[in-house]
């Protein structure tokens, strides 16, 4: 199989893994569809682990096309607008799987959206690749699960190593949260 091929395949499962992670997440199985279910995940895992290969051969967070950028813990998102390093907007949604609670989406989950998003901004082409040194979160309003959401994340400023970066999640004309980052370049030979 060509590599292509092959990331189109891993793309399809990991579309799929992202329903089943919903639907588990929604589900009560009974006792013998818990335990089928079971069976067939501990099946696949071992089929699994006789693939693996380092790092630097995976595809698994790295899609060029898929949402989230192939990765199904992440809650979806497309970008639709990018000029960077200045600004990206997009849509993103959290599935069942992201529930905090009473409809709400789980408070950890918007800044592992909000770190994605600035990944993108701080890491784009051409760009020396640099990591998060604080990201802060405010919760402004409820992220109901299954919401069709938008957002917008910017540059506001670069001071040598030091990009601070800013980043708006709405649902319609309300701000669900904010954020801001510090992402600082890495000196060669950090990790
Ligand atoms: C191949 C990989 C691809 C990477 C591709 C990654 C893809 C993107 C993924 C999303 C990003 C992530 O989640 S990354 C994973 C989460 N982040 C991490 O694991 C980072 C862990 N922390 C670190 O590695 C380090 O602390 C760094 C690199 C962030 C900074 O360390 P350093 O390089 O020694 O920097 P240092 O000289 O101390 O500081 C430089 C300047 O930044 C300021 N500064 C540093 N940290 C902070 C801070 N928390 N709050 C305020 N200011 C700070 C300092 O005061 C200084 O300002 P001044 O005196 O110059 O004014």
């Amino acid at each position: 199989m060509t590599a292509e091929a092959s990331l189109r395949q891993h793309d399809a499962v990991v579309t799929r893994l992202r329903h089943f992670l919903d639907a588990l997440a929604s589900a009560a199985p009974d006792e013998q569809s818990g335990e089928r279910l079971r069976h067939d995940l501990a099946r696949w895992t071992e089929d699994l682990r006789r693939y693996a290969v380092p790092e630097s051969r995976r595809y698994y967070g790295r899609s060029p096309t898929l949402a989230s950028a192939g990765q199904a813990t992440t809650p979806w998102y497309v970008v639709d607008e990018a000029t960077p390093p200045e600004r990206l907007a997009g849509r993103a949604s959290f599935g069942t799987f992201f529930l905090g609670g009473r409809g709400a989406a789980h408070g950890g989950t918007i800044p592992l959206l909000f770190d994605e998003l600035f990944g993108w901004l701080a890491n784009s082409e051409g760009m020396p690749p640099s990591r998060t040194a604080y990201l802060t979160t405010n919760y402004r309003a409820v992220v109901g699960i299954g919401r069709p959401l938008t957002f917008t994340a910017w540059t506001d400023r670069v001071e040598g190593r030091k990009r601070f970066l800013r980043a708006e999640l709405r649902d319609g004309d309300t701000v669900c949260a904010e954020a801001d980052a510090l992402f600082v370049t890495l000196r060669p030979g950090q990790p």
